[in-house]
């Protein structure tokens, strides 16, 4: 039996949509295989009663397909689904790291991003790898068409999530088809001033770089108090604050020692408006991890 760790993600970080993408610290999907003539596919743990144990409509039966590897399946969900915090793509990397050796299909991490990602085209619609990079290389990752580019990085960051639940596929709705030059000119800014900032491990550059004003502002708007939120962690120090994937999570990027006052402010400020949310103190992390037992 092998067993995998796989990180929740956050994905677009603003300026990135569809490209850019973080591993974070903490929560994590854990899934076990064992090799089986036929998949079964069964799921314990967070939200798990919303997770379909069907193969067909699983994130991980896409993987098994793709690396043609029939298995005995258990995901232990840590990622809530429907978070904005790459759920789905947690148990597609996490899947596809565990068939891969299990079956030692020789793929290297890299190439492991577009197999999982076949699983996000299920939820989704679109093989987005924005999360499922992260998850199986860890770090800060830019998916392009072209492959995926993978930095090392230490930024510290909330992630907070609302008791609240917005489908990826849904959120896609709401991106709009055009966008003004002036606001793409903005965008490729901040995009390459957060690209700056993640390697050299500044958490300003960072913050300025998430800012966006294409896809974030449609976004926010199926956020249940968004600007009270977002108000909230800059006046406690967030450097950045936006939405984390499609949402409903958010997203801060500050220093460590600003963390817990961040993490506070963005519960306190959601609990205002009548909602229960969680914060995640945690950092841009590690990948997938592979343990045998
Ligand atoms: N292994 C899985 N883990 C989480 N969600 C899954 C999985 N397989 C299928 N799903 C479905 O994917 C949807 C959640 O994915 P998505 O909308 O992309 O949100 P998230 O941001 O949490 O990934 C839910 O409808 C869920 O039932
Ligand atoms: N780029 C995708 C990312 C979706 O992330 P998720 O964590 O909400 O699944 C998008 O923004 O649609």
């Amino acid at each position: 039996m092998l067993t995998v760790r796989a990180p929740a993600t956050s994905a677009n970080l603003g300026s990135g949509f569809d490209v850019f993408g973080v591993a974070l610290g903490t929560p994590a999907d854990v899934v076990r295989v064992e090799r089986a003539p036929e998949t079964t596919i069964t799921v314990t743990g967070t939200g798990s009663q919303y997770i379909p144990e069907d193969p067909d409509k699983n994130t991980v039966g896409a993987v098994v397909d793709a690396l043609d590897a029939p298995a005995r399946i258990r995901i232990d969900k840590g990622v809530r689904p429907s978070s904005g915090l790459g759920s789905s793509a947690a148990s597609a990397a996490a899947a596809a790291v565990a068939l891969n050796e299990l079956y030692d299909r020789g793929f290297t991490r890299k190439e492991l991003v577009p197999i999982a990602a076949e699983g996000e085209a299920i939820v989704s619609g679109e093989a987005h790898a924005d999360n499922v990079a992260p998850s199986i290389l860890g770090g800060f990752t830019v998916a392009t068409a072209d492959g995926v580019t993978q930095v090392d990085a230490s930024i510290p960051l909330v992630a907070c999530l609302p008791e609240a639940v917005i489908s990826t596929r849904d959120a896609r709705n709401v991106v709009p088809e055009y966008a003004h030059m002036n606001d793409v000119v903005d965008t490729v800014g901040n995009a390459a001033t957060l690209t700056v900032g993640m390697a050299r491990n500044d958490p300003d550059l960072v913050g300025r770089g998430m800012e966006d004003e294409i896809v974030t502002p449609e976004r926010s708007k199926l956020i249940d108090g968004y600007d009270r939120v977002r108000d909230a962690a800059l006046e406690a120090g967030a450097t950045g604050v936006t939405v984390s994937g499609a949402g409903p999570g958010m997203l801060a990027a500050c220093y460590r020692g600003d963390r817990q006052a961040i993490a506070s402010a963005m519960v306190d400020a959601f609990d205002a408006v009548g909602v229960e949310a969680r914060a995640y103190q945690t950092t841009v992390g590690d990948g997938a991890r592979l343990y045998r037992e």
